[in-house]
């Protein structure tokens, strides 16, 4: 379980993160959301007590990470793959972190086996290991003291299809055994593929989050209109109420049909009309973000 309540953090007069609050429950992967620089690492680290925040407060398992004693055992964190010590092998990362979370290092060449490194592979140097092989060292190095709680930062960046693939079925069977995973990603398919829950932050503040279906599935209209004027006085006159988005569409709940009648019936243009959620997540995500340029999300 990870509690996350006003989380705030200013530097100068920006707020990387701004009054933030989620919950993240044992048996479900979440998916945190938003376009670059919205504020996802920030409150990771926050979470993490790696970054002091200015105000609010986060726990997992019910305390605030710096006071669990021996974390490794309670919370696995992936916040940079690149992280770990260049000089050391893959074997000797897992080796010594066993050491420190007091548990056998016996079991550090099936920990490199289950995340697809080879005995060759942990005898590499890290500095040798391509970024997706970092990557799977470091979900095996956050995987290593059984915690029942995953913080990970972007883990698919540099992996290959198939090893985001792979990646999916861990976390899956992870949620499955009772964990809880808080789980960063620029890659929208593979976060709708996994994710039960989503939190969409864009310029450090919660844009929309709750369950994936219900998100996706959220009754209403998108209407994209030429006039915003005329088409708000549609709505006055039908009674309904629309929230505009930052791309010029407004979502009226209301189903598609009325809508279009109306507005063909008054000689109200609108460019685009669509039950909300047909999109997906990546309409979502690019209609709640405001970001017109699709590369600027699926990079
Ligand atoms: N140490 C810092 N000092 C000043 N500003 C910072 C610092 N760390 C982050 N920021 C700013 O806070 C904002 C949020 O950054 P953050 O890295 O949390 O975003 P993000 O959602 O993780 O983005 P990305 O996907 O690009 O990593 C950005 O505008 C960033 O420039």
């Amino acid at each position: 379980m990870i509690t996350v309540e006003n989380l705030t953090k200013r530097y100068g007069a920006q707020r990387a993160v701004d009054d933030v609050s989620f919950t993240c429950e044992p048996g479900t992967v979440t998916g945190f959301l938003g376009p670059n620089g919205a504020g996802k690492s920030t409150t990771m680290r926050m979470i993490c007590g790696l970054t002091p925040p200015t105000s609010g407060s986060a726990t997992v398992s019910g305390v605030p990470y710096r006071r669990l004693g021996n974390p490794g055992r309670h919370v696995g964190v992936l916040l940079d793959a690149s992280a770990q010590h260049a000089g050391r092998t893959g074997r000797e990362t897992l080796a010594l972190a066993a050491m420190t979370m007091g548990l056998d290092t016996a079991r550090v060449p099936e920990r490199l086996a289950r995340v697809g490194l080879n005995a060759t592979a942990g005898k590499r140097r890290v500095r040798a290991y391509s970024l997706g092989m970092r990557q799977r060292l470091g979900l095996a190095y956050a995987m290593l003291g059984d915690p029942a709680v995953l913080i990970l930062d972007e883990p698919a960046n540099g992996l290959d299809p198939e090893g985001i693939f792979w990646m999916r079925g861990l976390l899956r069977e992870f949620a499955d055994r009772g964990g809880t995973v808080l789980l960063s990603s620029h890659l929208l398919r593979e976060v709708e593929a996994v994710a039960d829950r989503l939190v969409m932050i864009g310029g450090g503040r919660i844009l929309t989050q709750g369950d994936k279906d219900v998100l996706l599935g959220a009754g209403g209209t998108v209407v994209r209109p030429e006039d915003p004027a005329a088409f708000d006085a549609l709505l006055r006159r039908l009674e309904l109420t629309g929230s505009r988005s930052a791309d010029g569409t407004v979502l009226v709940q209301s189903e598609p049909a009325p809508i279009a009648r109306a507005a063909a019936a008054t000689g109200v243009v609108l460019l685009e009309v669509r039950p909300a959620g047909a999109g997906g997540l990546e309409e979502m995500f690019l209609r709640l973000t405001g970001t017109t340029d699709p590369t600027e999300v699926t990079r």
